[in-house]
């Protein structure tokens, strides 16, 4: 953990408050106040973090609805990030739901409604011959990890335009919160391409672009200009994209994969927390991740995105590509993909089931529904990335019960009012039997005086922890054997498969140490597979230790502009 260092700055008076990378509301001691004409502008009594935390616990509690409490916490970030971070920390489970999911939904809902003051970067398409300026003016120079989104597929919710920006802020208030990146090397980015949803465009508040969405070779050339500015200006930033539509999500990252230090978590992130909890499910319920069979419900970037993560790591275990292939299902809204199927996506051609090898099918129409599929696959293994909620319905699940004895199944569509299917039903369709991981958190389900954790399968368990390993290695690109390992060392962190004790995966009070596992391992395969520069374990330690920021409060002195 780093030292409190000395910290340096010209800034005084007002405005050394205004700042909330530097005010310390209360905390100034004495001499500071002195020394920086606070005197007069704050109450008499110095304070010390944790008070500050305590009251702002108070007022939080205070407030009874999530969106409240959420402008509430919001508000304390854009006034003193320290107090924010040091308030998340104490009150991880709390608060963790209300600035990121599910509550992070409902406010890019309502962005222009709750909206108070700008944080990141919003770039416009009308702005787009600016992009440079906009970049070089911003006043932070060092930044190290951006997490951008364009807002037409905000979780399950759809295109929210300019709302779009909570979900960067959010994403990036976990690098903080979970993964110690410094606050001042974060940059949440919105591009503004317009949008379809016409509630937004109708709405006298909105204060996105108002306009429909700019599409095809036109905004390909806005993420080349947007693409190219970041190059320039921060050669070694980390860039996450995130929320993307479909049709673009892995046509952008294959694009930028190459070109600059990237991945999208979405399709990545997403990928490696459900490989991860899947290992650490295969071991609770003492079967092999080679022989598992897994039906996918949805079957966009991201749920194929985890079948290729999920049939590679099944190879590693011995399976054949081909039975690999043929354990894998995946359903979209026309039912089972088949390889007669016309229109298939590039990304879903290598995961069709051919036609030959279920020619032995009971099924009643081409079309082949989830539950034919359960009925004739026996799956071991339910996946749900629809965006569509209760589709993991009682016939469904009691149906892939009766041929299998801990079914493992995950609702991972985000946020809570779209998950597949509720926790407790599946506890009791499955009398107590199946494993369980949702992509929003859950209360513990109760049932015949047992307690069951549900295990959050969320991408927050992943990219702090990553964000946190390439920065300390200074990795320049983020490669997928960085990810099987951030997989591999989140299972093994598995309170229920190492303890047979708790859930699935560890609870989110946890996720600041399993993410400084996760980082060393991810900087160890990264310099391992040359994408980092040699380092010595010690130094490697080191520089992870240097890079983790601690939310407490630095010593001001003055310096000169
Ligand atoms: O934000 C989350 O909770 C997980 C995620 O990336 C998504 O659902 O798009
Ligand atoms: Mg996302």
């Amino acid at each position: 953990m780093s030292r409190k260092e000395t910290l340096y700055t010209p800034y005084n008076g007002a405005v050394l408050l205004e700042n909330p990378l530097l005010n310390k509301g209360l905390a100034f001691t004495e001499e500071e106040r002195l020394a920086f004409n606070l005197h007069g502008l704050l109450p008499h009594n110095v304070e010390s973090i944790e008070e500050q935390t305590d009251r702002a616990w108070k007022q939080f509690c205070h407030f009874k609805k999530d969106i409240s409490r959420h402008v509430y916490l919001r508000n304390i970030q854009d006034t003193n990030e320290t107090l924010f971070y040091n308030l998340l920390r104490t009150h991880m489970q709390e608060t963790l739901p209300i600035i990121y999911t599910p509550t992070v939904g409902e406010a890019c809902e309502h962005f222009s409604e709750i909206y108070r003051r700008a944080r990141g970067l919003f770039i416009s398409w009308p702005n787009r011959h600016h992009i440079d300026e906009m970049l070089q003016s911003f006043s932070r120079n060092d930044i190290r990890v951006i997490v951008v989104t364009d807002g037409e597929r905000i979780l399950g919710l759809g295109d929210q335009g300019v709302g779009g920006m909570g979900i960067p802020i959010g994403k990036l208030s976990l690098y903080t919160a979970c993964g110690g990146i410094h606050p001042a090397s974060t940059l949440p980015i919105m591009l503004d391409v317009g949008t379809n949803n016409t509630q937004h465009l109708e709405d006298p508040l909105y204060m996105g672009w108002r306009h429909p969405r700019i599409s095809d070779d036109e905004y390909l050339e806005f993420m080349d200009m947007f693409i190219e500015a970041v190059k320039t200006r921060w050669p070694d930033v980390l860039l996450q994209f995130e929320d993307f539509a479909q049709k673009n999500a892995t046509k952008l990252l294959n694009r930028y994969r190459n070109e600059l230090c990237c991945f999208n978590d979405d399709i990545q992130g997403t990928a490696a927390v459900t490989s991860g909890t899947l290992m650490a499910a295969s071991q609770v319920a003492g079967t092999r991740l080679r022989d598992q069979r897994v039906v996918f419900l949805g079957s966009g970037s991201a749920g194929c995105g985890i079948a290729d993560k999920i049939m590679a790591l099944m190879v590693a275990d011995g399976a054949t590509p081909e039975q690999a292939r043929n354990n894998i299902f995946m359903i979209d809204r026309f039912g089972l993909l088949t390889d007669d199927m016309p229109n298939l996506l590039d990304f879903q051609q290598n995961l069709v089931t051919s036609r030959a090898s279920i020619a032995h099918w009971k099924v009643e129409s081409s079309n082949i529904s989830l539950l034919e599929v359960v009925r004739n696959a026996h799956p071991t293994v339910l996946i749900g990335v629809s965006g569509q909620p209760g589709l993991f319905s009682e016939e469904v699940v009691k149906e892939m019960h009766r041929h299998c004895p801990r079914p493992i199944i995950m609702p991972l569509s985000n946020p809570t009012s779209r998950a597949e299917a509720q926790p407790k039903d599946l506890i009791e369709w499955t009398q107590g039997a199946a494993l369980i991981a949702t992509g929003s958190p859950f209360a513990p389900v109760f049932w015949q005086d047992e307690h069951y954790e549900i295990a959050q399968c969320n991408n927050a368990y992943i990219f702090p922890g990553l964000g946190l390993g390439v920065l300390a290695s200074k990795a320049r690109r983020v490669t997928e054997a960085m990810l099987v390992t951030a997989s591999k060392t989140l299972a093994a962190h598995s309170p229920l498969a190492t303890t047979e004790k708790g859930g699935l995966l560890p609870p989110v009070e946890m996720i600041e140490s399993v993410s400084r596992a996760i980082a060393l391992e991810v900087a160890r395969v990264a310099q391992q597979e040359g994408v980092a520069p040699a380092m010595s374990e010690d130094a490697l330690q080191q520089s992870l230790d240097k890079t983790w920021w601690n939310a407490t409060y630095s010593a001001y002195k003055r310096a000169s502009f």
